[in-house]
């Protein structure tokens, strides 16, 4: 009997479904055992003859019967209603953990891991919660009752089945470590092969420009050996553990018969005695049988318990700064001045600060822009704006006060679009009218190539907009941003992917939009740099060893 007790807490959170699906499954294990007492009777009745008594025994092993299908049916669904909640529970606090801007800059974990905790790992422990704990509540309540029912009948008897279930419970438990080693070990494999396949999936017009389509797959192959090895050496654990467990069953049955057949034949007890030892022996097994049945049928799923633990599925949230940054309500959308001052910020373990006491003032009605070479700082500087990273020193402040989420909108260098309608995409942040959609579009110049797609704003986006040119993506992003109507947009390099025509339509754009909210631009195209009210030129980074 093994108790996860992370899981266990959560299903404790329930205490609804976890009461009915214990007690409906405690109700059909008495109807076992009632069964096994109504057996006996009928047997007993056929050999003394008592025609009457076997008429109402086996109406009532039919009762018995019916009953125990109902009560079933009810505990299946309630033992599903409580895993349904507990694997809810953590996907919810799974993926607040995860969807989280510290998350963009945590160079440790990969996104095909984040990706199998958030879906196999979790549905993996339904096995285990809606299974196997109901059944230990079974064994707990149930084989006591039992035993003490076979020690009155029979001491022997009693001593014996009891011996077995102690046994049969206690025997798996000495495997518990190298089990729990071994589930380690295949929740990273698992995990490994994820990630990889998730990465060359992302990464396979790359792989085929470098022609490493086979040398991928030969890597992914290597993964998924090691995940089958490390699957059959988790599974070999798991039956080791049954094994002791079935020995446990058929000793304590064995010597139970041996006694109900030693009182048969000294004639100690009546028939319908040694009918109820024989019968009860078996009962007294059933719920052992059924928890050995359980772990092995979830124990797979439990090793993603570690994976799911690094992901704080099981720790209650604490309202963060971002969470608090959102629950702040908006910007009034007319905010006047961004004022940058001191600004200092190094990235753990790197030896000199990306930006050093950076000043920057951006204002409402003229565009404003920041300049340098790669790797100056630029994008940190905008992820340092946004509250994706904390400023070493310095403050950032929006007419006098800290920055708020709802204040910057984000048209990244490479901006994302999700898979659904163009229109889906644009309505991310609220539900725009159909004017207020077409005049965004309008601004952002990509209004006239919408109109051209057969199904205009419905047209269908491929996953991470695939499906359409950098530049029209850019474009959209643009859109988008400009519908969110925050006081503040910042612009990563919105003309890299235009050509020269389409790059001037952009930044005369981005000059109409400064107009009435603060715009910051990040542009390399000097030409694009033309009347820019505020240019704020970063330097090019000095040789550091101890930057990677
Ligand atoms: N998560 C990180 N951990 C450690 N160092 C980082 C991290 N992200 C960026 N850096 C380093 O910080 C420096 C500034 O990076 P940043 O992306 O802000 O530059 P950039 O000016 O936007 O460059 P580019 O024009 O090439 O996009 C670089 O030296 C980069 O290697």
């Amino acid at each position: 009997m093994m108790i996860v007790r992370e899981l266990w807490r959560e299903a404790a959170r329930f205490p609804a479904p976890l009461a009915s699906s214990i007690g409906l499954l405690v109700l059909v294990s008495a109807t076992h055992v009632a069964q096994a007492v109504a057996i006996a009777l009928a047997m007993s009745a056929v050999l003394s003859g008592q025609g009457g008594d076997v008429l109402v025994a086996l109406a009532s092993i039919a009762g018995i019967a019916l009953a125990r299908l109902v009560l079933s049916l009810a505990q299946t669904a309630a033992a599903a209603r409580l895993g349904g909640h507990v694997r809810q529970a953590l996907r919810r606090r799974a993926m607040r953990a995860a969807l989280v801007p510290a998350r963009l800059h945590d160079t440790d974990t990969r996104d095909g891991s984040v990706r199998a905790a958030l879906s196999d790992g979790i549905d993996g422990t339904d096995a285990y919660v809606s299974k196997y704990l109901p059944a230990v509540a079974q064994v707990a309540l149930t084989c006591p009752l039992v035993v003490v029912a076979l020690l009155v009948l029979s001491p022997w008897a009693g001593v014996c089945v009891g011996l077995g279930v102690v046994l049969a419970l206690a025997g798996p438990v000495a495997w518990n470590r190298v089990s729990a080693r071994r589930g380690v070990q295949h929740w990273d494999s698992y995990e490994s092969l994820s990630a990889d396949l998730l990465e060359s999936l992302r990464g396979m017009a790359t792989l085929r420009a470098l022609g490493d389509v086979p040398g991928t797959r030969q890597r992914l192959h290597a993964r998924s050996e090691a995940l089958r090895r490390a699957t059959e050496r988790v599974m070999r654990a798991s039956l080791a553990g049954t094994g002791i467990t079935d020995f446990g069953v058929q000793a304590g049955v064995v010597a139970a018969t041996l006694t109900a057949l030693a009182h048969a034949a000294t004639g100690v007890s009546p028939t319908l005695e040694v009918y109820a030892i024989l019968l009860l022996a078996s009962e007294a097994f059933r719920p052992v049988r059924d928890l050995s049945r359980h772990w092995h049928a979830g124990f797979l799923g439990l090793t993603a318990i570690p994976g799911l633990a690094a992901l704080a599925a099981f720790t209650d949230p604490t309202p963060t700064t971002e969470d608090r940054r959102t629950e702040r309500p908006a910007a009034a959308p007319d905010a006047t001045e961004l004022r940058v001052s001191g600004l200092t910020f190094r990235y753990p373990g790197m030896g000199r600060p990306v930006l050093d006491r950076l000043d920057l003032t951006a204002r409402r009605g003229a565009l404003s822009a920041v300049v340098g070479p790669s790797g100056a700082g630029k994008s940190t500087l905008f992820d340092l704006l946004l509250g994706f990273l904390k400023p070493e020193a310095g403050r950032i402040e929006l007419d006098g006060r800290p920055v708020r989420d709802g204040d910057i909108a984000v048209v990244s260098q490479r901006p994302v679009l999700f898979a659904g309608t163009i229109r889906d995409n644009l309505a991310v942040t609220g539900t725009p009218a159909e004017s207020e959609l077409e005049d965004a579009c309008r601004a952002a110049g990509i209004m006239a190539e919408i109109e051209t797609f057969p199904h205009g704003l419905d047209t269908e986006v491929a996953e991470a907009g695939s499906s359409l040119s950098g530049g029209q993506r850019q474009r959209l992003a643009l859109a988008r941003a400009l519908l969110a109507r925050r006081p503040v947009l910042l612009v990563d390099e919105p003309t890299s992917a235009l050509d020269t025509d389409r790059a001037a339509d952009v930044t005369r754009t981005l000059h109409r939009v400064a107009r009435d909210r603060i715009v910051i631009m990040i542009s390399h195209r000097p030409e694009t740099l033309a009347d820019v009210a505020e240019l704020v030129s970063l330097a090019a980074p000095p040789l550091d060893r101890s930057t990677p």
